[in-house]
């Protein structure tokens, strides 16, 4: 089923690009927001959006738009690909035009102040509006590539979930749903400092049981922390959560892999953040992540090491000298055995 309305997308990016392209390729009509009314214009006439998604042709169901009042007048559905630092700030003089929509945010970040998930941010914006996510092993670039993928949207909101999962779901994208909401979000941020640990392993040659052992134990970590939070361990175990885990972990394509990636080539984090020139919102994320696990009292080594080499001076071989020295642990420990 198409929606009769146009649908907007948020954020000229390559993931807002990418869905653009999809919820187009399903007939409907996108109005794909960004604010440079240059890169617009340049989409409109070339169709193609080179500086995030060099290569791939946008659909023409897609109209590239600078308006945002009018966009968000002229869609009752609304997907939200903005970066995490950006998105408070952009939607916040729109309140009153964002009642009653339907808002699904594919932001995969924490605000820094508040430790606020983008979806709690826009329920903050927007109290009357219908609120989901979207979130799981998703690289914008093999989404637009057509490579077979699947997501997660998730939300309270059922009839929310089927209005996306009918928009999104195509020949080549799967659309899983989820009631848990806070668990599909948490797990998309998180994953983006451990993608960063696992590039760094990378850059420095580490063999295939290292890369194995970062993952799981990352998903420990995650897993962790997230229970403590009140999240529901079992989505953990999802393509919103390992899923991305693994993907983001293990393709160069992943921005916040190669910022790893060049910081285990010597790279300060300054350096490698502009080489990379895009969004890599596990920075962040592991700044306000290791503030909240000190605060709550969890257990994250390699949040902590990280931090660590990233913020506090701390060579990478010291670090490593002290995660593999640390007090032995029991495997699986951070599922409680009952309560889910
Ligand atoms: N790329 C991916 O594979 C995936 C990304 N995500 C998530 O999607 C979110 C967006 O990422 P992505 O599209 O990749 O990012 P990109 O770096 O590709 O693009 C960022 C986009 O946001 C725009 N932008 C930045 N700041 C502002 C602002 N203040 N106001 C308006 N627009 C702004 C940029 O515009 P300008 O060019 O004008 O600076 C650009 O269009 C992130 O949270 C990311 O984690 C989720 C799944 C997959
Ligand atoms: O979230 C992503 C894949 O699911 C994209 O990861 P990066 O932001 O690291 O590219």
């Amino acid at each position: 089923m198409t929606e009769q309305q146009p649908i907007a997308v948020l954020g000229g990016g390559s993931f807002g690009t990418a869905i653009a392209n999809l919820l187009a390729e399903n007939g409907q009509h996108v109005q794909l927001w960004m604010r440079d009314s240059e890169q617009a214009e340049a989409i409109r006439v070339n169709r193609e959006n080179p500086r995030y998604l060099k290569g791939v042709k946008i659909h023409p169901g897609v109209e590239p738009v600078t308006d945002l009042a009018a966009s968000l007048a002229a869609c009752e559905m609304v997907f939200v690909a903005l970066p995490s630092n950006a998105l408070r700030n952009v939607l916040q003089p729109f309140v009153e035009q964002l009642a009653g929509k339907l808002l699904v945010s594919l932001t995969k970040g924490i605000e820094a102040q508040s430790f606020k998930l983008m979806s709690q941010i826009l329920e903050d914006i927007a109290p009357q509006a219908r609120i989901g996510v979207l979130s799981g092993p998703n690289l914008a670039k093999e989404i637009a590539e057509h490579a077979l993928t699947a997501t997660v949207i998730a939300s309270e909101d059922d009839a929310l979930c089927q209005r996306v999962q009918a928009a999104l779901h195509g020949r080549t994208f799967r659309v899983y749903a989820s009631s848990d909401r806070f668990g599909v979000e948490l797990g998309g941020a998180l994953k983006n400092v451990y993608a960063i640990i696992a590039g760094m392993a990378a850059a420095l040659g580490m063999g295939e049981n290292t890369k194995s052992m970062l993952i799981t134990r990352a998903l420990a970590e995650m897993t962790r922390f997230a229970v403590k939070l009140g999240a529901n361990p079992m989505t953990f175990l999802g393509l919103a959560g390992v899923g991305d885990l693994i993907v983001t972990c293990s393709s160069p394509k992943s921005r916040n892999y190669q910022v790893g990636f060049a910081l285990g080539e010597g790279l300060s984090l300054e350096e490698a953040v502009t080489r990379l020139g895009e969004v890599a919102e596990g920075v962040n994320t592991l700044k306000v992540l290791k503030a909240k696990a000190e605060e709550l009292q969890i257990y994250m080594p390699l949040v902590a090491g990280l931090h660590a080499i990233l913020f506090e001076g701390r060579t990478l071989t010291q670090v490593i000298e002290l995660l593999m020295r640390a007090e032995p642990k029991t495997d699986v420990d951070f599922i409680p055995t009952s309560g889910f």
